[in-house]
């Protein structure tokens, strides 16, 4: 059967990961959040390597996915491995939003990393991927290119109350120029689709992702109709 692939772009706490997990688990894929490599290399800066990020890279750096079953079963945990050693938890130290931005806007680095990328998503093949600007540079051919956003004050509310919750933090601004090129960009492309979170619940953002990826060309030549599922709340709104 040919792969299915899904790219989710957008700005901070637009809902990403949440939607992502949503559909690797239903659809059985493999879930790469792209925003985790870079927040790996930003561990390594802040603990003090800010000459040559790139040695950390190549087969230093390893990059696990998550890995769902076809009946949304976790096969596999994400883990991350810096030289061996595994940096899973250490990557979210508050502290390192200025060494994140150092490591984000290196654009060799940015090469480097969308190089690991495209490995992970060879070896993995039927995967949803998160990040800034995925469709576009990692899986322009996706079966389905969703871009998620949400207003500058959910997002920051969101953020806020998983902060609380998990003790992690990621501050959270107004989309950057890059952010808006992107949004443009993913427009562009075929079996795109944007979603607005802002007064959606989760539950709602994976209905209709699901709704576009079940009209989208790419999946109805990608799956055979007997090999089609529907959400039950789908099947409810049809009947
Ligand atoms: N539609 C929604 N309605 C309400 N809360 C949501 C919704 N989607 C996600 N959330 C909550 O918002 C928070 C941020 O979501 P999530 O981590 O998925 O965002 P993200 O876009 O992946 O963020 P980042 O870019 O920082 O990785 C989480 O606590 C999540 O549970
Ligand atoms: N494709 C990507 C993914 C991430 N970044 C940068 O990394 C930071 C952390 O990402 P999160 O998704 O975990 O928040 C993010 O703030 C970006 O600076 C990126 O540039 N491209």
């Amino acid at each position: 059967m040919p792969r299915i692939s899904i790219s989710i772009d957008g700005p901070t706490a637009s809902g990403k990961t949440t939607l992502a997990t949503d559909l690797a688990q239903f659809l059985g894929l493999a879930f790469l959040d792209t925003g985790l490599t870079f927040r790996s290399l930003a561990l390594a800066h802040f603990n003090g390597d800010t000459e040559n990020l790139h040695h950390h890279l190549g087969s230093h750096l390893k990059h696990h996915p998550a890995v769902y079953g076809t009946s949304g079963e976790l096969v596999q945990r994400h883990r991350i491995f810096l030289h061996e050693k595994e940096i899973t938890e250490d990557i979210w130290n508050p502290s390192m939003d200025d060494s994140l931005k150092t490591v984000s806007r290196d654009p060799a680095v940015r090469r480097s990393i969308l190089q690991l990328h495209r490995e992970v998503v060879g070896t993995y093949g039927d995967i949803v991927v998160v990040g800034r600007d995925v469709a576009v540079t990692l899986l322009p051919a996706a079966t389905l290119k969703i871009y998620l956003t949400a207003s500058l004050a959910v997002r920051r509310e969101r953020r806020r109350a998983q902060y609380r919750l998990r003790g992690r933090s990621t501050a959270v601004g107004p989309p950057t120029e890059r952010d808006a090129e992107n949004r443009v960009a993913v427009r562009s492309l075929p079996d795109s689709v944007e979603i607005d979170s802002t007064y959606l619940p989760a539950s709602a953002v994976s209905a209709s992702a699901m709704n576009r990826l079940h009209a989208s060309a790419a999946w109805r030549s990608a799956v055979p109709a007997e090999g089609r599922v529907t959400r039950p709340e789908e099947r409810c709104e049809e009947a």
